[in-house]
């Protein structure tokens, strides 16, 4: 049977980009939507066609469905960083919850029946016991959280009528580059700790400041779980050839390896790959932070037959280096 199209929504942001890549691999036809507000031109392939538009835009969105005769979404758009949830929900709810109740609604009109949603571990909350696993108790404590917690529901609702089955993988920290380095982090403003720090590492920033240090863990510093991006992307298929093999079955997963690192940890793995260490600053607590994350994943592994390649810390930190290193060449080649 052949393979249907897959609109990837945020392809041509950072995790979207990356499984836009795992699908081209594996041959699936493949078609990005995505606003451009965070992502980049340079990491989808040539050959995959670009639609500059917003998911929220429901007519746009069902004329792509249509015309590019889509059997099945994967869902990345949407907006990410936690502390900035804090100070502008409202467009959290916006960007997150409303334009993916406009997204699913063209899928419904446009009889696209399979939906994989790029959920996360923010929906956890502060967790009372790690690892995490799917049946813990959901609690954000930011409005990001609950922006896709919110989500969830109502693909859970409507799945729940029979018009579509959906996925949501519930990340952890995601990190890393594409191995073959097509692609890696660009987005504007980093905020994310290895993005941040890479940056430092290749003298794109002075520093890198470390936000809390009296988390009740080991060091005092948060704990995550930091999964390879390119891992994250073959889930992702694995999770697609699974809704489409049994529609009527919809699942919840975490993604992450079950592994917990601190923010130092990071750090001092960092200086090793690199040889020199970036300069830390010590600071106070980011609004919205739980102190520690990791996940249970039985059952990624288990429904999915889920086998990381890319788990090694030093892998996923010497990925992400090679590819700031590559971003700052350009950058420089570029001013000269
Ligand atoms: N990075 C992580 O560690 C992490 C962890 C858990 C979940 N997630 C989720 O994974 C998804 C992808 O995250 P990412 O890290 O690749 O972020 P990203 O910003 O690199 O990618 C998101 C992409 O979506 C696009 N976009 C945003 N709003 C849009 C809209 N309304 N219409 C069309 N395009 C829009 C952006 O331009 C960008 O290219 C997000 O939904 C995020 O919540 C990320
Ligand atoms: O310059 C920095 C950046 C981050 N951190 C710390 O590093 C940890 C990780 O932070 P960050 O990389 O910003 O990721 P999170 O805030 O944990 O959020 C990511 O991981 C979540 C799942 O765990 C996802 O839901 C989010 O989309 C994704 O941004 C946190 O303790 C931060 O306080 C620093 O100390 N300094």
């Amino acid at each position: 049977m052949s393979k249907p199209t897959i609109l990837v929504t945020g392809g041509a942001g950072y995790i979207g980009s990356h499984a836009v890549l795992a699908l081209y691999d594996a041959g699936w036809p493949v078609v990005v939507v995505d606003n451009l507000s965070n992502g980049s031109r340079e990491v989808v392939p040539d050959e995959v066609p670009l639609i500059e538009t917003d998911i929220g835009d429901a007519a746009a969105m069902r004329a792509v469905l249509k015309e590019h005769r889509v059997g099945a979404i994967m869902h990345f758009a949407g907006s990410i960083v936690v502390p900035e949830s804090v100070t502008d929900p409202h467009f959290y709810y916006r960007n997150n919850t409303v334009a993916s109740h406009a997204l699913l609604g063209a899928a419904m009109e446009a009889g696209v029946r399979h939906l994989l949603f790029s959920s996360t571990a923010a929906t956890y909350g502060a967790p009372e016991t790690v690892p995490i696993d799917e049946d813990a108790p959901t609690r954000p404590i930011n409005p990001y959280g609950w922006s896709k917690l919110m989500t969830e529901q109502m693909l859970r609702d409507v799945a729940a009528t029979g018009a579509i089955n959906y996925g949501a993988l519930r990340y952890f920290n995601v990190a890393g580059a594409d191995p073959k380095g097509r692609s890696g982090q660009i987005g504007k403003g980093a905020t994310h700790l290895l993005k941040v720090a890479c940056e430092a590492a290749v003298g794109k920033r002075s520093h890198v400041d470390v936000f809390g240090t009296d988390y009740p863990t080991p060091d005092g510093t948060c704990i995550r779980d930091y999964i390879h991006v390119a891992d994250l992307a073959a889930a992702h298929v694995l999770a697609l050839e699974a809704l489409i093999a049994d529609p009527a079955e919809s699942f919840t997963f975490n993604c992450g390896y079950g592994r917990g690192t601190s923010v130092l940890e990071m750090l001092e793995m960092l200086d090793r790959v690199n040889g020199t260490p970036v300069k830390r600053v010590l600071g106070p607590r980011r609004a919205g932070d739980p102190p520690q994350l990791v996940a249970a994943n039985r059952r990624l592994v288990e429904r999915l037959g889920w086998q990381p390649r890319f788990a090694d810390t030093g892998t996923i930190i010497e990925s992400a280096l090679s590819w700031e290193r590559r971003l700052f060449q350009k950058e420089a080649a570029v001013c000269a």
